[in-house]
């Protein structure tokens, strides 16, 4: 795999207590990797210093190669970020704004016409090009905020909980925006949203405590996160024991006469399966539900593992 970043054994404090420790991931050229934590976890102390904007205590960034702290200027070329508290600058307009980002990025004068012109387009703003930002809303800033990312066209954007805030209309305009510009680079988002990052990722890297707890393809951790249990309701209940007959059930649990939660392996057409033989010897089923673990269940299960043992 080419990779556009790589993390080899990041840690930082800020103060006494290290904020993250022994950060270790690849990402490579496209798509959109989703880091997922809750609240204090890590990913913005991450992203920062990914991004150049906060040194880390130890450890190194590479970008495309280049070691961020050794050739901060290089490196920098080709990140763009939107912190969690974007840059704005409200009594500018949008047209101002992004030609002092473009400048700032080392955008040559003579391009900084059709680099500003693209972001807009990209994101969709065009069309307020002489407007105030303070007088746009809320989900057409944060597209100002993901064009000044993009506007010196880095292969690499990383993007602090660009959807946090905004309502669901913004937050699904956002989110193919999101998808739209990583279709031509790599795109590092972070989110304490689990369908959120399952919407928009083919990789999940989740941070717990400081430290990553999964990393994998997507599908891998859909695959991870299915439900292993089911609850059951039947009017006329065979025995326990004929209920752990049945091929993939792993453990019975009567909770009260009618009520049965039936542990599985991984089996997901067992649901299938308990209806037909339920109906063949007349159990009369009333209800079935899959237990869907709750994310802070797996992040807890995640995390009381080995950190990293997931790769
Ligand atoms: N400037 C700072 N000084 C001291 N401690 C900090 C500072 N910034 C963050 N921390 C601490 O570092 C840890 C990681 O914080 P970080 O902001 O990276 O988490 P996060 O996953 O981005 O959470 P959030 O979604 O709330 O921003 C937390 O315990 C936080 O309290």
């Amino acid at each position: 795999m080419k990779s556009i970043v790589k993390l080899e054994h990041l840690s930082h404090k800020y103060s006494s207590a290290w904020a993250i420790r022994d950060i270790n991931m690849e990402i490579g050229n496209t798509g959109i990797v989703g880091l997922l934590g809750s609240n204090g976890a890590g990913k913005s102390t991450t992203m920062n210093i990914l991004c150049g904007a906060l040194n880390q205590t130890e450890g190194n960034v590479f970008i495309n190669g280049i070691n961020l702290r050794e050739q901060p200027e290089l490196a920098k070329q080709q990140i763009g970020f939107l912190p969690q508290t974007p840059p704005l600058y409200m009594d500018l307009t949008v047209d101002e704004y992004l030609r002092y980002c473009a400048g700032l990025r080392q955008v040559p004068k003579e391009k900084l016409k059709p680099a500003v012109k693209e972001a807009k387009e990209r994101c969709g703003i065009d069309h307020f090009s002489n407007r105030l930002i303070s007088n746009l809303s809320g989900g057409y800033r944060q597209r100002v905020g993901i064009a000044q990312a993009i506007v010196h066209r880095p292969a690499l954007v990383v993007l602090d909980e660009p959807t946090n805030g905004l309502d669901p209309n913004q937050i699904i305009e956002v989110r193919s925006l999101i998808k739209e510009i990583a279709t031509d680079r790599a795109v590092i988002f972070s989110s304490h949203i689990l369908p959120e990052v399952q919407i928009l990722c083919k990789e999940i890297k989740m941070i717990e405590n400081g430290r990553i707890v999964f990393s994998d393809t997507m599908d891998a951790f859909n695959n991870y996160v299915e439900p292993h249990s089911m609850l059951i309701h039947l009017e006329n209940p065979p025995s326990a024991a004929e209920l752990a007959a049945i091929p993939g059930v792993t453990k019975v649990a009567f909770l009260t006469e009618r009520q049965v939660r039936v542990h599985f392996n991984g089996d997901q057409d067992i649901t299938e399966k308990v209806v037909a033989i339920s109906i063949q010897k007349g159990w009369r089923l009333r209800e079935i539900s899959l237990d869907k673990s709750a994310l802070d269940e797996i992040f807890k299960q995640l995390s009381s593992q080995n950190p990293q043992s997931h790769h």
